[in-house]
């Protein structure tokens, strides 16, 4: 990449590490321009316009953060990188929320220095390369990892309502940052669809994106498939594996279910993205790693920290920007324009004509509490265009033991969801133990316990599963065990979502 026409102003009042920095950038190729106050970089910024601004946060005669606030008011374009001192989290945390670009730790590791400048420029270079790049949903294969295979093709966030209108737009503000985003919402909403518009829509879009589901990695596993590991460093290890961070470097790193980590994988994660370095298990060595967060939860992370369930410095360094999805249910007015979307995509998958939903269909979808969101929509078209023999579509009306009146993954601080459709009463939770009941041991001892049971819990996954439209939350919920469990079991068994293009 050349810098050759790249202008970067350097505002740092400490001549030394000014001329360190300048002599870095202009080995690069960069044109370097310096300040050693808010007031001279003020002066230099009324003067001309650079590509990127690199501010030290403290200065004699002001902070950094004034002249993020100034290219801010005045809409200028520079990207801002800020230098904070080391264990000052909450000034990068203030300077990400205030529009900086990024934010490096002092004493600032040179290697790392030009790295996060390159970015920035990247960025910019790109700028007419921001429309959907072929690569950008390619999520880098791990073996025997349940990272999610990538969406077969670029999908757009649907939905004519205020609010996704609002979500759209600021995806569309916040995507070319390196601030790290929260995205919040029900199981089935859109959570990592929003993710890929971010990734797709940031300067990262030829870079991979790597989604992350955190709820299905078992625990003792979860260190080696963050940060990878070398030859040897636990038993069946052969070969050195990179992790998350290192498969994401360059790109995005989507950790879904983030709520689900252990308090003691919290500790590393935070690390990792403070020092932007990882150590793969076995090693001695730090990696540098390059890549932006983009994490997800159905819980209320607030409520969690304060049980203590999840740590507050994390979720504060993952929570610089929020994005909330709305349940369906509060925005029924998207409905129709998500039943076409989605029946377009189904029916361009099988290669069929786009379907048409009957007016009764319609009417019966008014009747749907859809507590599994957009997915439970997209299984519910998916099985009638499977059942249905003519143009028109219907519908299967909710059935009383399917509907699900509570939102499946309530928000604790909302207020309670309004339904548009009164919905039955749940059934009593206690079915599950009168249906294990139906499974009578067999007459002979099996040849094979472990086949048999796995059978046996198989066929019972499966069932919880298409009871609820393959909605993993509200499956566990029923069977009484753990999201981490139910993926954990589904991977075991390879049960896969029909949705995501293969029977179970
Ligand atoms: N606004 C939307 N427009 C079009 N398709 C959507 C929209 N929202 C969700 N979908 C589709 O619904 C399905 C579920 O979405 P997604 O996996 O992004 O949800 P999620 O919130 O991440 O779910 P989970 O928490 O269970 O992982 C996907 O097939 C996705 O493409």
């Amino acid at each position: 990449m050349s810098f050759e026409n790249t202008t970067v102003l350097v505002v740092d009042d400490e001549p030394d590490l000014r001329t360190l920095y300048e002599l870095t950038l202009l080995r690069e190729g960069y044109r370097v321009y310096t300040a050693g106050s808010v007031q001279e970089a003020r002066a230099q910024l009324q003067q001309r316009r650079f590509e990127i601004l690199i501010t030290d946060m403290r200065l004699p005669d002001g902070l950094g953060m004034e002249l993020l606030q100034d290219l801010r008011s005045q809409g200028r374009s520079e990207r801002a990188i800020v230098m904070t001192a080391y264990g000052s989290a909450d000034n990068a945390v203030a300077a990400l929320r205030e529009g900086a670009f990024d934010y490096l730790t002092k004493p600032v590791d040179l290697k790392q220095f030009r790295q996060v400048v390159a970015s920035a420029c990247q960025g910019l270079q790109d700028a007419a390369a921001l429309a959907p790049a072929q690569s950008a949903f390619q999520a880098a294969p791990q073996p025997g990892t349940p990272t999610r295979p990538a969406p077969p093709a670029q999908r757009e966030l649907i939905g004519p309502s205020l609010v996704m209108q609002q979500v759209r737009e600021r995806i569309a503000k916040v995507a070319g940052s390196m601030a790290p985003i929260l995205v919040r919402g029900e199981s089935g909403t859109g959570k990592e669809l929003v993710a890929q518009s971010l990734h797709r829509n940031s300067q990262r879009a030829s870079g991979p994106m790597v989604a992350v589901n955190c709820g299905a990695i078992p625990e003792n596993l979860l260190e080696a498939e963050f940060f990878g590991a070398r030859k040897g460093a636990y038993t069946g290890a052969n070969q050195d594996r990179e992790g998350f961070f290192q498969a994401a470097h360059g790109g995005t790193l989507f950790l879904d279910e983030i709520g689900e980590l252990p308090l003691s994988m919290q500790a590393k994660l935070l690390r990792a993205i403070q020092e932007r370095k990882v150590r793969p298990l076995g090693s001695q060595q730090e990696e540098a790693v390059d890549v932006r967060i983009v994490s997800a939860t159905h819980r209320d992370l607030a409520a969690d920290v304060q049980t203590g369930r999840f740590r507050q410095d994390l979720y504060y360094r993952l929570n610089v920007i929020d994005i909330f999805i709305p349940p369906l249910r509060e925005r029924r007015e998207d409905v129709p324009a998500l039943c076409q979307a989605l029946l377009e995509r189904i029916a361009s998958e099988s290669g069929q004509p786009v379907p048409q939903l009957s007016a009764q269909a319609l009417h019966t979808l008014a009747g749907h509490a859809l507590p599994g969101n957009v997915r439970e929509l997209e299984n519910l078209l998916l099985r009638s265009v499977a059942l249905s023999d003519g143009a028109f579509l219907d519908v299967e009306p909710a059935r009383a033991d399917a509907a699900h009146p509570a939102p499946v993954h309530s928000q604790a601080a909302e207020p309670a969801p309004a339904y548009e459709q009164p919905t039955p009463a749940p059934k009593a939770a206690a079915v599950a133990p009168q249906r294990l009941h139906g499974f009578a041991p067999p007459q002979d001892l099996p040849a094979d316990l472990q086949a048999w049971l796995d059978g046996i819990e198989r066929d019972i996954l499966v069932r919880a599963l298409q009871e609820f439209g393959f909605n993993r939350t509200a499956a566990a919920n029923r069977l009484g065990i753990s999201l981490r469990q139910i993926r954990y079991r589904m991977e075991r068994l390879q049960i896969h979502d029909p949705s995501d293009g293969v029977q179970p």
